[in-house]
């Protein structure tokens, strides 16, 4: 089973970002999509929960191709979550409860969810009745993860999960990435820290320049350096 990008083309108005991109990230692997600032991370992620659609070539989850149909839609926005870079992109509801159990609410299975497992799974096992601005970036993450994680997505797709916290939080998501995996969740992410990357990632791909230009069980410092990456430090 897989998430998979074949030949993928994209451009925002005329600016292309994508120019080919051949990708695979297996089920039951951890996979890290490293790439400076601009490369179009972002850009491929959005393409695997339909978010966007290529200008040419195909996405595929688990081998079936996303259409411009609202059946296959469904199907694969219930299989693959997205967690957005900025929680403010995702967080809509006045309450942390109410904002975990939207998804579900949406497609009429909002009792089935166990909003207060979900939050100390996350970490925030008291959080249900916050506001969720008025919470912290990282605790914002957490919360948009819970809601992500109420859908009971088979991928979760995660968006420069680290992005904008400090060495704590960061390290709080590489325990939460940990706990993904061992429930056999498959964790896509992006991010421009290599640290954070080889911290938790089984599998490394590069994109840059439009396509992958690298991938590996690893990456060593040099190459990275290379491909104009930089940050080591969680
Ligand atoms: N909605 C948009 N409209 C126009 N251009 C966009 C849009 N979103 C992104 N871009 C541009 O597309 C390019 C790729 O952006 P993207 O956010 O996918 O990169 P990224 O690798 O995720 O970057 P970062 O690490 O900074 O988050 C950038 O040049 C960006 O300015």
């Amino acid at each position: 089973m897989t998430l998979r990008a074949e030949g993928v083309a994209f451009a925002y108005h005329g600016s292309p970002v994508l120019t080919g991109v051949d990708f695979t990230a297996e089920t039951g692997v951890v996979t890290a999509l490293l790439g400076p600032n601009g490369a179009g991370k972002s850009t491929l992620l959005k393409h695997f929960n339909g978010l966007l659609r290529p200008d040419a070539g195909r996405v595929l989850v688990d081998g079936t191709e996303i259409e411009d149909d609202e059946a296959i839609l469904r199907e694969v926005r219930s299989r693959v979550g997205f967690v957005f870079q900025n929680p403010a992109d995702q967080l809509i509801a006045p309450t942390v409860r109410q904002d975990v159990t939207f998804g579900p609410r949406n497609i009429g299975v909002a009792d089935a969810v166990d909003v207060d497992s979900l939050l100390a799974r996350v970490g925030l096992p008291d959080a249900g009745d916050r506001h969720p601005h008025t919470m912290s970036n990282g605790e914002q993450k957490r919360v948009a993860l819970a809601g992500v994680l109420a859908m009971d997505p088979d991928y979760v797709v995660m968006d420069e999960p680290t992005a904008g916290l400090d060495g704590d939080g960061a390290a709080q998501f590489v325990g939460l990435i940990e706990d993904l995996v061992a429930a056999g969740v498959t964790v896509l992410l992006s991010t421009h820290h290599v640290g954070f990357a080889t911290t938790v990632a089984d599998r490394i791909a590069v994109l840059t320049e439009g396509e992958i230009k690298y991938e590996g069980k690893d990456i060593d410092r040099e190459t990275a350096v290379q491909f104009g990456l930089r940050t080591w430090a969680l």
